[in-house]
């Protein structure tokens, strides 16, 4: 079989059967983890900066209480200048938590600079679990979620766990009045052209990088 070459177009994949279409998002998630690996500290700091300035010029960023983030890892934008802002101003920071029985399931468990930390299976750091700490996903204000790509449709790429789908189809699904609202935040050169939409996506409401925002809804 050939190699699918790195930031392959996906607008001209619409034949690839779905065996083909998973083998391309797996080359195209390594390619760009890879590109995102090179970023220095310093490019890293800088983003992280200009990420906190960037959410800030949003009412939806500055008045929402409870605001799911992550711990970045594998060359993720980072969020710890975010979470040292909110914590600060006395809203409630979640991260997610692997679910220790279901699959593909998150919880958000509350943070703060006291929290007890783990190392999860796939070596991100995230609270330890207890019950009084888990914040139902429906309730939350915000989710800042991390992304591997995303195009300028608002259509993603994540780790391939489907993870963040398969939380959100619940929150989506069920009908809650006001669900929170899906933000993805990534590096610009975590930009693609295209990116397929697979029937489980759940849409971004908008997508956040260092130097701009990008509305999808
Ligand atoms: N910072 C951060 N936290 C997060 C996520 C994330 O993407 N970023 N997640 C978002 O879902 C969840 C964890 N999901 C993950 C899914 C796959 C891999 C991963 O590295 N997979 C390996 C191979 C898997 C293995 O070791 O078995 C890989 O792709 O190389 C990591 C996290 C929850 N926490
Ligand atoms: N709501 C869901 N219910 C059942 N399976 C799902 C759901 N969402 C995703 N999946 C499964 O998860 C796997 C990974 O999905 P996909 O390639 O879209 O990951 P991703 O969007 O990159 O990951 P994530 O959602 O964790 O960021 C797929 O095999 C898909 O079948």
């Amino acid at each position: 079989m050939h190699p699918i070459p790195s930031h392959f177009d996906f607008a001209d994949l619409s034949n690839l059967s779905s065996d083909e279409l998973a083998l391309a998002k797996k080359s195209l998630r390594q390619s760009i983890r890879g590109t995102r690996r090179t970023l220095s500290q310093f490019q890293q700091l800088n983003a992280a900066n200009a990420l906190l300035k960037q959410l800030q010029r949003h009412h939806w960023f500055n008045r929402s209480c409870k605001v799911a983030v992550y711990l970045a890892n594998d060359g993720e934008l980072s969020c710890h200048l975010v979470i040292r802002h909110l914590l600060r101003r006395g809203k409630k920071v979640l991260l997610p938590v692997l679910h220790p029985i279901n699959r593909r399931q998150l919880l958000f468990v509350q943070y703060d600079a006291h929290t007890p930390m783990r190392f999860n299976r796939f070596g991100i750091q995230e609270p330890a679990l207890k019950r009084s700490r888990i914040v139902p996903p429906e309730s939350l204000d915000l989710i800042l979620m991390p992304l591997v790509g995303f195009d300028a449709k608002g259509n993603r790429l994540g780790m391939g766990g489907g993870f963040y789908d398969t939380t959100m189809e619940k929150v989506v699904s069920q009908g809650w009045r006001r669900s929170p609202l899906r933000i993805g935040l990534a590096h610009n050169c975590q930009q693609v052209p295209a990116l397929p939409k697979e029937p489980w996506d759940i849409p971004l409401n908008a997508v956040v990088t260092p130097n701009f925002s990008l509305t999808t809804s």
